[in-house]
């Protein structure tokens, strides 16, 4: 039986109703390209000087800021059809300089990601802006190493966009990063390349990787020992074809419905199950949820990607505690941890996660008041939550805040609730997966 959904309102204060269904989720689905590694595809491109073909990129609005942001800065796009590009780049050391402010939209990967590239260019100036959840965004971070490389960085408030970049020729350099961060990381690598004696980062804990496994395929030589990563110095990269799998963190939010809502059983095709993304369903495993699934790392996807099928079934859960370490492994999941906490027999916590404060929203208390309006016993600390489970959800209004994973944990949260979830502000969740509704009816129509 089709949710009984109704939509009213106008542009992001739009509230959709989702109501528990009559009977599980069940079928298949492709979930969309990766959003990580779309970006990634997008800038490696704009580097690489020969034009490079990108299968499966993610049409959504942060990869979509990233198109226009690498077209702003010289880089070709040709559209040949779904998902389909072919991108014809500058070079590594010919981005041009752009008229007006490059817009990230609400994308902080590319915030903080594309300045890496634009620092290593002498003698030109980028000025960055976004919208009012990036305002809100740090990028001292950023800032920081790239000044010690040999780059100028103006900020409002010294830390915040809009921010003007000045590029420069810089200096390797070796970074122990503050925060646990696969966006500095990528950030401080990508400047690094251009460097004489290359450059290290040296992570608190592992991070998603994927920039590292892109730069190894476009022949930058990059080399893992313990938690240091150096990349060293490479004149031009080398790539021809980027096929990009399915993300993990989109298919998270049918992994929690699946498990949530009685009678499910869906497999979810070609998901990136990259080691650093899967946090989440080793989390899921440990509060006794079934997620089958070859988790190995083989079948590798282009450049150097594994995939697999999830095959996900309804079950009882038990709390969990998840600790410092495991969090950027599960960073964008933890929301869904403490949706599933509320379900769970006995106490679920997370701790070490103060980073969910500077995403697209402050998540530890967007979802923590988002959570506690729908009947749930959850408490925020600093860095993180603790729920007192085993009771479920009755229902209610939540609201998104502008941010896209808080709409699609609310609308989760409907069919797994008792009486069904409006979700103030559904369209945020075209930020990361615009078709998430009509795979949800999908779902629910077999
Ligand atoms: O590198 C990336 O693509 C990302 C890294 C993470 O951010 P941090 O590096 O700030 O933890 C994550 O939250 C974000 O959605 C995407
Ligand atoms: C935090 C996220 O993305 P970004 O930092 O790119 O805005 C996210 O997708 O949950």
């Amino acid at each position: 039986m089709r949710p009984n959904r109704s939509a009213g309102g106008l542009g992001f204060a739009a509230a959709v109703r989702f109501d528990p269904p009559a009977s599980g989720l069940r079928g298949s689905l492709r979930v969309p390209p990766d959003k990580s590694i779309s970006h990634r595809a997008a800038l490696f491109a704009a580097m690489t000087p020969e034009p490079v073909s990108v299968t499966n990129y993610l049409d959504a609005a942060d990869t979509n800021s990233t198109l226009a942001a690498v077209e702003q800065i010289g880089a070709l796009v040709q559209r040949r059809g779904a998902g389909e590009l072919l991108i014809r780049g500058c070079g590594l050391r010919d981005a041009h300089e752009s008229d007006g402010p490059i817009d990230v939209g609400n994308a902080g990967t590319l915030m903080r990601l594309l300045p890496g590239w634009l620092a290593t260019q002498p003698g030109r100036s980028w000025t960055f802006d976004g919208d009012s959840s990036i305002r809100r965004r740090p990028i001292d971070r950023i800032a920081d190493p790239l000044r010690l490389m040999g780059a100028r960085i103006d900020a409002t408030d010294e830390r915040f966009p809009p921010f003007t970049l000045h590029g420069a020729d810089l200096t390797g350099i070796e970074y122990p990063m503050p925060v646990a961060s696969a966006q500095v990381k990528s950030c401080v690598l990508i400047a690094g390349m251009t460097t004489a004696g290359g450059t290290t980062v040296i992570e608190p804990a592992p991070s998603r990787d994927h920039t590292e496994r892109m730069l190894a395929a476009a022949g930058a030589p990059v080399e893992r020992d313990g938690n240091r990563v150096t990349v060293r110095h490479v004149d031009e990269l080398g790539l021809d074809a980027i096929a990009v799998p399915g993300d993990l963190s989109s298919a998270a939010f049918w992994v929690a419905a699946a498990v949530l809502v009685p009678g499910s059983r869906i497999v979810l095709e070609d998901v990136n199950v990259n080691w650093t993304r899967t946090g989440f369903l080793r989390i899921v495993e440990r509060m006794g949820g079934i997620v089958l699934g070859d988790l190995e790392e083989h079948g590798a996807f282009t450049p150097g990607e594994p995939i697999s099928e999830l095959d996900v079934a309804h079950g009882p859960l038990s709390a969990t505690t998840v600790e410092a370490e495991e969090v950027p492994l599960a960073i964008d999941e933890l929301p869904l941890v403490a949706l599933l906490g509320c379900f769970a027999d006995g106490e679920t916590v997370v701790r070490g996660a103060a980073e969910l404060r500077v995403k697209e929203s402050d998540r530890i208390q967007t979802v923590v008041d988002g959570l506690n309006g729908l009947g749930a016993d959850i408490e925020g600390t600093d860095d993180g939550f603790v729920v007192r489970g085993g009771t479920g959800l009755r229902g209610g209004r939540i609201s998104s805040h502008g941010d896209h994973r808080l709409a699609m944990l609310g609308a989760v949260a409907g069919l797994a609730s008792r009486e069904g979830v409006e979700v103030e502000g559904m369209d945020a969740a075209a930020v990361s997966y615009p078709g998430f509704v009509a795979d949800l009816d999908t779902l629910l129509a077999r």
